[in-house]
């Protein structure tokens, strides 16, 4: 029997040891979030509140290929399909996303932004590990920004993978690029991973703020001001993106380019930014922007997505047991998460 993208997935997190036998759990102090089969629920009533990402989403149902990766939910499974039901294929995907790994402005607690700096030896350790945490996901196709880190992360998280596909960047810049970068084999083309770079995933633009010491600017124009430069949805840094402009390039990337792949059922991997990457889960998990400003993402986590019928379900990170709260929930999110767990009850 073949076996499913998740249950694939599960073999890889199980391995990690964050799975109990309901499902996910994601520690973070003393709230935890359960990530298997209420997620579902949860995205609806957080659809029906009608917030800033329901209503922005453009759903489709999409119809079954027949090529497709299948992806087990317990929700739906064969145990519990009728006849009729066995006859549907809905289309579904997997979408993992990895925030780059430590870099060496991460390393020097500098403002990066757009500023293209490499990873540390750390960062490199991190990339590979998330490789290794996701290696038995299917992949059809990468996403990352155009910043050396994303794309230093997808890499060489790509060198674990079970597949061993080859990961190989698009250039379409022109049309001599293009020409230049062609494959002439089939047989080729189909052990490869096309990787396309994208600025509309590129960090948050800091202003100027990029390169300052975070610290230091806190001494100098107080805590409260740089978290609110840091962490406020809609005040920019001096002459730089809030996280509102960020997400609206992000997010318009995201619906344009990247949710077509996925409703054709292709299996997506994006390597981007701790703030290009919150926008875009803010629109997954429909938060609104005042739950977007406690959501923090680690370096080096995946995190993943299935796609079915229209709608993102959260299934959780691999989580290592040292790493509290990988997903980034902070605690009160985590608790905001929880009560609505015990409200679908
Ligand atoms: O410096 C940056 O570009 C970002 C990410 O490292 O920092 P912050 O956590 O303040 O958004």
């Amino acid at each position: 029997m073949a076996t499913t993208v998740f249950q694939q997935a599960l073999g890889t997190l199980e391995s990690h040891s964050c799975l109990s036998s309901s499902g996910f759990r994601h520690e973070c102090g003393s709230a935890s979030v359960k990530l298997i089969s209420k997620d579902f629920k949860v995205d609806i009533a957080l659809m029906r509140r009608g917030n800033y990402c329901s209503k922005k989403r453009s759903f489709s149902l999409i119809q079954a290929s027949t090529s497709q990766t299948t992806v087990f939910d317990p929700v739906s499974s064969p145990l519990h399909k009728t006849a009729n039901d066995s006859k549907k294929k809905p289309s579904e995907a997997a979408l993992i996303l990895i925030r780059h790994g430590e870099s060496m402005w991460n390393e020097k607690n500098l403002f990066t932004g757009c500023v293209d700096v490499p990873l540390t030896k750390k960062g490199v350790e991190e990339a590979i590990e998330a490789g290794k945490r996701i290696s038995n996901i299917p992949i059809d196709l990468i996403y990352t920004s155009a910043l050396i880190r994303a794309q230093m992360t997808a890499m060489l998280a790509m060198t674990q993978h079970r597949r061993k596909k080859v990961p190989i960047i698009q250039h379409e810049e022109n049309e001599q690029a293009r020409a230049w970068s062609q494959i002439f084999s089939e047989e080729t083309n189909k052990q490869c991973i096309p990787v396309i770079t994208a600025w509309q995933l590129n960090e948050r633009m800091y202003g100027e703020l990029q390169g300052l010491n975070k610290q230091e600017t806190a001494d100098k124009y107080g805590k409260a001001k740089v978290q609110e430069w840091r962490r406020s949805y809609d005040i920019p840094p001096p002459n730089g993106e809030s996280l509102e402009m960020c997400a609206e390039r992000a997010v318009a990337y995201f619906q344009e380019h990247i949710e077509p792949q996925l409703q054709s059922g292709k299996n997506v991997m994006i390597a981007a930014h701790g703030n290009s990457l919150r926008s875009i889960i803010m629109y997954l998990d429909k938060l609104t922007s005042q739950e977007v400003i406690s959501l923090e993402l680690s370096t080096g986590i995946p995190m993943l997505y299935i796609f079915k019928e229209g709608s993102f379900i959260r299934r959780g990170s691999p989580v290592a047991p040292t790493e509290a709260g990988v997903y980034a929930y902070t605690k009160r999110l985590a608790q905001y998460r929880q009560r609505l767990d015990e409200m679908l009850q």
